[in-house]
């Protein structure tokens, strides 16, 4: 697939930056367009794989963001976005859009910028284009509070009605102990990019090089058409090199028994992948559609494995609609598995957002009412101190 990818405030842009990276190391090349919104200068100047003239700032002029962030405000996101969206039109009109197949847009959803921009860049982007957008949406930890998780609870409604599909990420359940949240967020990128990358990268090689069993690029969106949450699974295991020089010479029989083992593998990789930590914790049953990838040399991807990986996933996700290929990457010194789950429905952290942030909204309207009595007791004492009227 070829994509545009557009990362809106930090968390966003940090993740465009990351996948760009993790396609040098592996030879892929699926961002085709990269550009990064941001209302602070400071971490719009931090990706590393990102043109000058492909970072936008907004806001700067806006007398609450001044160039700093939003500090977690996501309507002065969305206000400052929707005032700068001529300099945003501006930036996306270099786009080539015929070269992509779709277009996605990354944001962290706790964050006044990530939570606020993105909904306005997405409904801009749906004005200008035709191809499908996803988007790539981080929910925040519950350690961080009530704020973003009140952001992330409108902005995840938002996402999910204006995008194609969303596929979500969940800091909490990969947060690791012993580890400061920055460091967290690094390994947290790099695993998100390297599933996002591996998945999404098949079929960006032109049909007529590759064999029959080639995931298409046209398979990845029909899967992800029936729109909803999206969660995905990975697994990756070393290629024995040696092995595969050697399985021309295999006699008949050897030839055979080799072959089921290497069908087992497959299945085992499969099966790895799905109960392996998920981008969001969901009930696997609960997919409308899944997909899998095979990314590593074609000689290791064994038929009769695939077809009984995709059965098994058929009755794990409880669904007909299980498409499997390959990405072949003949150089490569291993095979991962990428397994898709589209329209996801029983998500148990999305439905923990939703209630933290009905608390945290009913907390703000608590504060909300005590200030306004607070106001009213004080009129009503300077109305007293007032000296009687004779
Ligand atoms: N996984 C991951 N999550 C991150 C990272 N950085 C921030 N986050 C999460 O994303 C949310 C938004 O943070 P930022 O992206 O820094 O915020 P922003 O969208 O730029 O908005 P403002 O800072 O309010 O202007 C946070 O609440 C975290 O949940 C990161 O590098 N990786």
């Amino acid at each position: 697939m070829k994509l545009a990818t557009i990362g809106v405030g930090n968390a966003g842009s940090k993740l465009i930056d990351q996948m760009i990276e993790f396609e040098f190391e592996t030879g892929r090349n699926l961002c085709r367009h990269a550009l990064v919104i941001n209302t602070a200068r400071t971490d719009l100047a931090k990706p590393r794989n990102i043109d000058g003239d492909r970072r936008v700032l907004i806001g700067d002029t806006h007398r609450k963001a001044r160039g700093h962030g939003v500090g977690g405000d996501a309507e002065i996101g969305a206000e400052v976005a929707k005032t700068d969206i001529d300099e945003i039109r501006r930036v996306f009109d270099d786009v080539e859009i015929h070269e992509v197949d779709a277009v996605l847009v990354a944001a962290g959803l706790g964050g006044g910028t990530g939570s606020g921009a993105a909904p306005v860049v997405i409904d801009e982007l749906q004005k200008m284009y035709e191809e499908p957008i996803y988007g790539l949406g981080i929910l925040p930890g519950t350690y961080e509070g009530g704020r973003p998780a009140l952001n992330a609870a409108r902005s995840l409604q938002s996402f999910v009605n204006k995008v194609d599909n969303f596929i979500a990420f969940d800091n909490d359940a990969w947060r690791s102990r012993g580890q400061t949240i920055e460091q967290g967020y690094e390994e947290m990128n790099e695993e998100l990019a390297t599933r996002i990358v591996t998945l999404l990268a098949a079929g960006e090689v032109d049909e007529s090089e590759v064999g029959e069993n080639a995931m298409d690029s046209s398979d990845i969106m029909r899967t992800l058409e029936v729109g909803g949450v999206s969660s995905i699974g990975y697994a990756s295991t070393e290629v024995d090199v040696e092995k595969q020089g050697l399985l021309a010479k295999f006699n008949d029989a050897e030839e055979s028994e080799s072959e089921s083992t290497d069908a087992a593998k497959i299945k085992g990789l499969v099966r790895r992948a799905t109960n392996s930590r998920l981008t969001v914790p969901c009930d696997v049953s609960s997919a409308d559609r899944a997909l899998i990838v095979f990314a590593g040399p074609p000689d290791v991807i064994s038929r009769k494995g695939v077809e009984s990986a995709r059965e098994w996933l058929e009755q794990e996700a409880d669904t007909v609609d299980v498409l499997a290929g390959d990405d072949p990457r003949p150089d490569s010194s291993n095979l991962a598995a990428v397994v898709l789950l589209s329209n996801v429905t029983d998500t148990p952290r999305i439905d923990e957002i939703q209630n933290q942030a009905v608390d945290a909204q009913n907390k703000i309207q608590e504060q909300d009412a005590v200030r306004e009595e607070e106001i009213q007791s004080l009129i009503t004492d300077d109305d007293n101190d007032l000296d009687p009227i004779v």
